[in-house]
């Protein structure tokens, strides 16, 4: 159903969103429900001008804020449209009731309108003329009424939409954000960005936005008015509110200067918030609650202390506000005693009337300013997260590779997994060093290796020797300050023109062809809280797939060893696992890490030292089935780690000390040479016993 084209009472009606509250009363409401919604869809989805990321970025940049009107800019003119008429609206039954007025009192030489149809009117005459008076102000109140519901729905749909589109553009950036520029943010800003900036800006930009043009033509249109019906007594009402409209907004405005540093202790609590859920266990086990409790609530009471400082200025403001239009009305009532003005009942009902309208114009005010500091101090907040570097941005230009036609072709039919034949990857990394900044020491140091394709590299050192970095070199991650790592795709037995294809990791492209192929088990295994059903293909990603191919599950299950563990597992694979795997222990977690690199089944795969809490009867298994199967023999991994017993199944080993390659060879020539680090290693002699 198009909105546009329902009436407003069907706008209202709740026969749509009845059976959608019944489901969700049940917990069970699916996408196709919200389809059938079109409020909700038209908020979320449709009727935005919204541009893609890419695009928005370079808005968002600039100013949130500014982005935002830009928008939605259509919605605002609707808005101020509608807003402005219902004023009118307002304004036109005021001059009509001060004329039913007047029509009694037969006395004013102003707004006779009476004259105008009836020059020597009857009383009957009169009489149907303020009947059908007050008929027409009746109406013109109900339509004044229908307009503001209308703005008060449009200001509901941008005070959703606009905090959900930030939403979808912060995350975007948090997915690509630069890993360099991605340690500047702690969990609880980035928590205080999503949930409170993004509001802030939304609730003055649906709210505020518009009401304040409209508060100016308004309050314009009313003085005019008063003018032509009050005589030069109005301007003493004008004189009062000079008086008032400035106070009110310094009070507000001081209110206000506080509001950046309630938002830092905001971030303060929730990065404590967010550290105290993570960790529970060990806050439990030390005894730490006690003060962890005592430093949420220091932190707590001073959001709480600023925000009384905010409201207690707010108050002030709203107080000299909302009662003025008294004081306005009051102020006219002297001037006409005091230069002997009109006193009849319309004129006073007029001042009145009028001074209400005036009131109610400027009474929100003070929330306005409110909502505009609120709203400024979020778009900076978000203007300097989306000034972050994204990974693309860190690129250098100069390592492009350029493509020929057909070379992009295949690069294409790659990325979107069309490609059915056999892939297989190398890599030649020359030159890569890296450090964090100018004032630190390198961490990596001169690296230079080739790893063929279809083989296993094995990269071992001392803690703190960079292999898990190199790692993340390697997978795009963190772009050195010198070198490059080059990858090359080969295809087997293709239909296509080439068959191979050469991508540097540090460039655009080539990080989207090596994510493509790729896959990574981390050091900390990621679990989501859901079965272990889900948890292996990743629901997201295979939900229109193969994610209840439980042959496929099963299979990497086994791989992984994981099959065993099952049995002890009362749903099987559709055994919850709880939060972040709470249910599982460390090893079974690492295994289903691996599993999920074994479903995937990439050609490529990333190992950052996943076995660490596998115990040696499992280890034993893993290798046989992962380096002595199907991963050894027909995909290329590289494998950090620090289970030294594992090497014999690897092809190739290199040793990193202190981010440099001390040895680099196959297992055996490296058990053979006596004096080999890998050997003073194992003996536990570190790098400075050998060279003495
Ligand atoms: N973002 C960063 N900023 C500054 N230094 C960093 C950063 N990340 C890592 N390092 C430093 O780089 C060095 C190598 O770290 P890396 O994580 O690669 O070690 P590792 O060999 O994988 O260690 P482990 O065996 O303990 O996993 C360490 O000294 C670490 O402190």
């Amino acid at each position: 159903m198009n909105s546009q084209k329902t009436t407003l009472w069907q706008k209202f009606s709740f026969s749509d969103v009845t059976p959608v509250m019944k489901k969700l009363a049940k917990h069970s409401i699916d996408k196709s429900d919200l389809k059938s919604v079109p409020f909700i869809n038209d908020t979320l989805a449709k009727g935005d001008d919204y541009p893609d990321f890419e695009t928005s970025l370079k808005d968002l940049r600039q100013s949130p804020f500014k982005a935002l009107i830009k928008y939605e800019r259509k919605q605002f003119v609707y808005m101020f449209c509608i807003h402005i008429t219902d004023v009118i609206t307002s304004l036109i039954s005021a001059l009509a009731a001060i004329q039913l007025l007047r029509s009694f009192e037969k006395s004013s030489s102003n707004f006779k309108l009476i004259n105008l149809f009836y020059h020597e009117s009857t009383p009957n005459q009169t009489l149907i003329f303020t009947i059908a008076l007050a008929v027409v102000i009746f109406l013109l109140k109900i339509l004044a009424a229908s307009l503001h519901a209308q703005k008060i729905e449009k200001e509901m749909l941008l005070s959703w939409r606009i905090p959900f589109k930030l939403m979808q553009s912060l995350y975007l950036q948090l997915l690509r954000i630069s890993k360099r520029d991605r340690s500047q943010y702690q969990s609880g800003d980035i928590t205080n960005l999503a949930q409170n900036d993004s509001r802030f800006l939304g609730n003055f930009l649906a709210h505020a936005l518009v009401d304040i043009p409209v508060l100016i033509v308004s309050c314009a249109l009313v003085l005019i008015l008063m003018i032509s019906i009050l005589g030069n007594v109005a301007w003493i009402g004008f004189a009062v509110i000079c008086i008032q409209i400035p106070l009110s907004l310094f009070f507000s405005w001081i209110g206000n200067i506080l509001h950046e540093e309630m938002m830092k202790r905001g971030d303060k609590r929730l990065q404590l918030i967010t550290e105290w859920i993570q960790g529970m266990r060990l806050i439990r086990y030390f005894g730490w609650g006690k003060y962890f409790k005592e430093e949420i609530n220091q932190a707590t009471l001073s959001e709480f202390i600023q925000d009384i400082k905010i409201t207690v200025k707010y108050c002030f403001a709203f107080a000299l506000t909302l009662n003025w239009w008294m004081v306005v009305s009051s102020a006219i009532f002297a001037g006409i005693v005091y230069f002997n003005g009109q006193k009849s009942a319309s004129t006073i009902f007029a001042a009145i009337w009028l001074s209400s309208i005036l009131g109610q114009q400027i009474t929100p005010l003070p929330w306005f300013v409110n909502a505009w500091s609120q709203a400024l101090v979020a778009s900076r907040r978000l203007k300097s997260f989306y000034k972050m570097r994204i990974q693309e941005e860190e690129f250098n230009l100069e390592n492009s590779i350029e493509y020929s036609e057909e070379e992009i072709k295949l690069i294409d039919k790659i990325i979107n997994k069309k490609v059915t034949d056999e892939i297989s990857i190398s890599f030649s990394i020359k030159n890569v060093s890296l450090r964090f900044s100018e004032n630190e020491p390198y961490v990596l140091k001169d690296i230079n290796i080739e790893i063929p394709a279809k083989k296993t590299l094995a990269i071992i050192g001392p803690v703190a020797s960079g292999k898990s970095l190199l790692i993340q070199v390697l997978m795009g991650d963190i772009i050195p300050n010198s070198g490059e790592v080059l990858f090359f795709i080969h295809i087997n037995d293709s239909q296509y023109k080439i068959n191979s294809i050469t991508g540097n990791v540090h460039t655009s492209i080539g990080l989207q062809l090596l994510r493509s192929i790729q896959s990574y088990v981390p050091q900390e295994a990621f679990i989501i809280s859901s079965s272990i059903r889900e948890n292996i293909p990743l629901k997201y990603k295979y939900i229109d797939e193969n994610y209840e191919n439980e042959n496929a599950i099963m299979n990497s299950l086994y791989v992984a060893s994981f099959h065993a563990d099952l049995k002890g597992f009362s749903h099987g694979i559709d055994t919850e696992i709880g939060e972040r795997g709470v249910n599982l222990s460390g090893g079974q977690k690492q295994r289903i890490s691996l599993s999920r690199s074994s479903f995937a089944n990439s050609s490529l795969i990333f190992l950052d030292d996943p076995l660490s809490a596998v115990d040696v009867k499992t280890e034993k298994e893993l290798a046989q089935n992962i380096f002595q199967g199907e991963w050894g023999k027909e995909k290329t991994v590289i494998w950090s780690t620090h289970r030294l017993d594992f090497l014999k199944y690897t092809d190739e080993i290199i040793f990193l000390d202190n981010g440099k390659i001390s040895e680099i060879g196959t297992y055996k020539e490296l058990k053979e040479n006596i004096n080999s680090r890998l050997n003073q290693f194992i003996l536990g002699l570190n790098e400075n016993d050998r060279k003495n």
